[in-house]
């Protein structure tokens, strides 16, 4: 086998032995020498890596994160070993007569101190910790959003991909602890800290064992340590921000969950891409997280001076309570000494205990490796519609006057991945700049998918289609969309502000009343837009935005306005207008854009997208493809492409398609 990178390792992992099949995402991995060896080699080869990428903004921090764990594993052997000589000395003195208050208050105000900076010490790591777990957090989530956006349809449709992106999740939210436990690279942290405390406490066991009461006490602690393994496991608690929350940082935790909807879900991708929403998203979510995470933060325990003394008192309670009469009664008959004794019983519970989160944390260790390979491979995902280096081209604006020119050759097809019969097939047009092409054709004939051949947001399995002289697939997908608009069959319905749901249309004047009041009054819209309660400020429900509630969310049912199909679709050309003027833009597409309109409406839209095709002295500027059921709109475009199971079946001007007397005419006719 050949299994070198973090993929390889992954995809390895989850063979299921004498089977084809593969583990589902997210199933555990069996404990076999064989993904131990995996385990060993995604280990060797990426944790360093993945530990510089993710504490990569705080080096120093992280070195003294490193080294306060491992000091601080040691406390707990130190702290016995302390206590046993103040037992040790306050045993001595009750036996040799020697009893003294202030020699106890001296050992014991010693020992004060020492605790209070072990506090202090304590107080400081887990501070300094939180800062880069914080640190962490924040890259990994966002490089988990970055790599969302990046991706382009076709990526997401291979299957094997999409358990990649599953099992990078998984490994994304274990940084929050949370919601699956706390697999993380902090588990090999936490596995070094543990073995740590072990070593330290078996040296000190080693170093005290001097009889045999050691054993008999060694013995009657091993039973007592195992008699109660149901004691209650400490509940991880969480911090209730609940009524915490001021309606800013509600609304930032909103919006931050919004744009993590808009990245992840497939609903949105197309648009996202075609609008080039990737910065966007990124910064307004990064935005929204610093917002919520510094109100979390004023919640968390600040780093304190005091802390160091409630520890302190514990010692009271260890010098009053810890002993027990078998202790007492193999102290009678032995020359071991009180605070050996409790030091040896102690250690023995930490070393057990100890042993027992190794083995857990080891276990959650062994499968988080699993989930990092997917995160690391994941990273390095490349979109399947991004051209090799040394094939692209760049989109020349200028070198077609008025508009794009293209021209589908030898027999343009495609099948949806895990569909037998093709959706496209045989499609061979030529377009020239400036046209107008509208297509028409039955319910499923394949209208919509040659529109998203040509946006360019999914690709074809055969033929060619040359743009402006080069091949479709030698452009960069995002410098490609940069010069066209649209407005897809199934558009986006952002669960956001009338005003940010046009605005998307053209990220460079999202902010732009003017450019938005424009776009709104060409579509037609400003009469929705004064019906509203709050105008372009009011927020719109979204059928495929679902919200997820946690304590201090806002209500967004009850503030959000629903809208009509018509309405809506009057906000997606709305959105397409944005751009659509702008001086870049070479290609409009229309799926279908005034399905829901009344006549009249369409009718309108349709002389503005003409307006918008031709420069004021009618020559031409941009070509126009538009889907349509309406014939009385497609007879005006100066070609028709007549689509029928797939493959454009007539191609021509509306009165060369009559005279042909073949479909296109009996549709004709049948709807005038
Ligand atoms: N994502 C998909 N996965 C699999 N098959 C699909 C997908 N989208 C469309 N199809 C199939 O491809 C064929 C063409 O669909 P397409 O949406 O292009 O038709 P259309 O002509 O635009 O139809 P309509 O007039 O209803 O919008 C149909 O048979 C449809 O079932």
């Amino acid at each position: 086998e050949d299994i070198q990178t973090p993929y390889d390792i992954w995809l390895a992992s989850r063979a299921v032995a004498g089977s084809k099949e593969l583990l589902i995402p997210g199933a555990q991995r069996p404990l076999t020498f064989r993904n131990a060896r995996l385990a060993y080699m995604m280990l060797q080869s990426n944790t360093f890596g993945l530990f510089k990428r993710l504490c990569g903004s705080h080096p120093k921090r992280t070195v003294l994160m490193l080294a306060t764990h491992l000091a601080r594993s040691m406390f707990p052997a130190f702290r016995g070993y302390s206590q046993a000589l103040i037992i040790d000395e306050i045993q001595l003195q009750f036996t040799s007569d020697t009893f003294s208050w202030p020699r106890l208050l001296h050992l014991t105000g010693t020992e004060l101190i020492r605790r209070y900076i072990e506090g202090l010490l304590d107080s400081y790591a887990s501070h300094n910790e939180n800062i880069v777990l914080d640190s962490a957090k924040f890259t990994v989530e966002f490089q988990q959003l970055q790599q969302r956006v990046r991706l382009d349809c076709p990526t997401f449709t291979d299957p094997l991909t999409r358990d990649l992106l599953h099992e990078s999740d998984l490994f994304a939210r274990s940084f929050n602890g949370s919601s699956f436990g706390s697999i993380s690279p902090l588990d090999f942290l936490q596995m070094l800290s543990l073995v740590a405390e072990i070593v330290s406490h078996l040296f000190l066991i080693l170093s005290v064992t001097r009889s045999y009461t050691h054993i008999w006490v060694l013995v009657l602690s091993l039973c007592s340590t195992c008699l109660p393994l149901v004691i209650p496991q400490a509940v991880w608690s969480h911090n209730d921000y609940d009524s915490q929350f001021t309606p800013r940082e509600a609304r930032a935790a909103d919006r931050r969950e919004k744009m993590r909807n808009i990245a992840f879900s497939d609903i949105y991708r197309p648009e996202v891409q075609l609008f080039g929403l990737q910065e966007w998203i990124l910064s307004s979510w990064a935005s929204a997280w610093r917002t919520v995470h510094d109100s979390e933060l004023a919640h968390q325990p600040k780093l304190s001076f005091i802390s160091g003394f409630s520890d302190s008192f514990r010692i009271f309670q260890n010098l009053m309570f810890d002993f027990q009469v078998p202790f007492l009664i193999l102290l009678q008959s032995s020359s071991a000494t009180l605070g050996s004794l409790s030091l040896y019983r102690s250690s023995i519970h930490s070393v057990i205990f100890s042993f027992r989160s190794l083995v857990t944390t080891t276990k959650m260790a062994f499968q988080s490796v699993f989930l990092m390979a997917a995160w690391c491979a994941s990273t390095e995902l490349k979109p399947k519609l991004q051209p090799e280096k040394q094939n692209k081209v760049n989109y020349k604006s200028e070198s077609v006057a008025g508009g794009i020119s293209i021209r589908a050759r030898r027999n343009v097809s495609y099948t949806y991945p895990g569909c037998s019969e093709p959706a496209l097939k045989n499609v061979n047009f030529d377009l020239i700049a400036g046209e107008a092409l509208a297509i028409v054709g039955y319910n499923g004939s394949g209208k919509s998918t040659l529109a998203k051949i040509l946006l360019r947001i999914i690709d074809f399995d055969e033929g060619e289609l040359i743009v402006n002289g080069h091949s479709i697939r030698r452009y960069d997908p995002s410098e490609y969309h940069q010069h066209l608009s649209a407005v897809m069959q199934g558009f986006s319905k952002f669960n956001s502000t009338f005003r940010e749901n046009v605005g998307v249309g053209s990220i460079a004047h999202i902010t732009s009343r003017e450019s938005i009041e424009t776009a709104v009054n060409l579509a037609q819209a400003d009469d929705i837009v004064n019906s509203l309660p709050k105008g372009l400020q009011t927020v719109l429900e979204s059928p495929a935005f679902e919200p997820i509630s946690y304590p201090g969310s806002i209500s967004t049912s009850s503030t959000s306005h629903g809208l009509s199909g018509g309405e809506w679709q009057r906000i997606a050309i709305a959105r397409a207008f944005m751009r659509a003027n702008d001086p870049s833009i070479d290609l409009l597409i229309f799926d279908e854009p005034t399905s829901s309109l009344d006549a009249k409406a369409q009718k309108e839209i349709f002389d503005t997208i003409h307006r918008l095709t031709r420069h004021s002295d009618g020559s031409r500027r941009r070509t126009v493809i538009f889907i349509t059921h309406r014939l009385s709109l497609a007879r005006k475009a100066d070609r028709v492409a007549m689509m029928e199971n797939g493959t454009i079946a007539e191609f021509g001007t509306h009165e060369q398609l009559l005279e042909k007397n073949g479909s296109y005419a009996s549709l004709y006719n049948q709807s005038v």
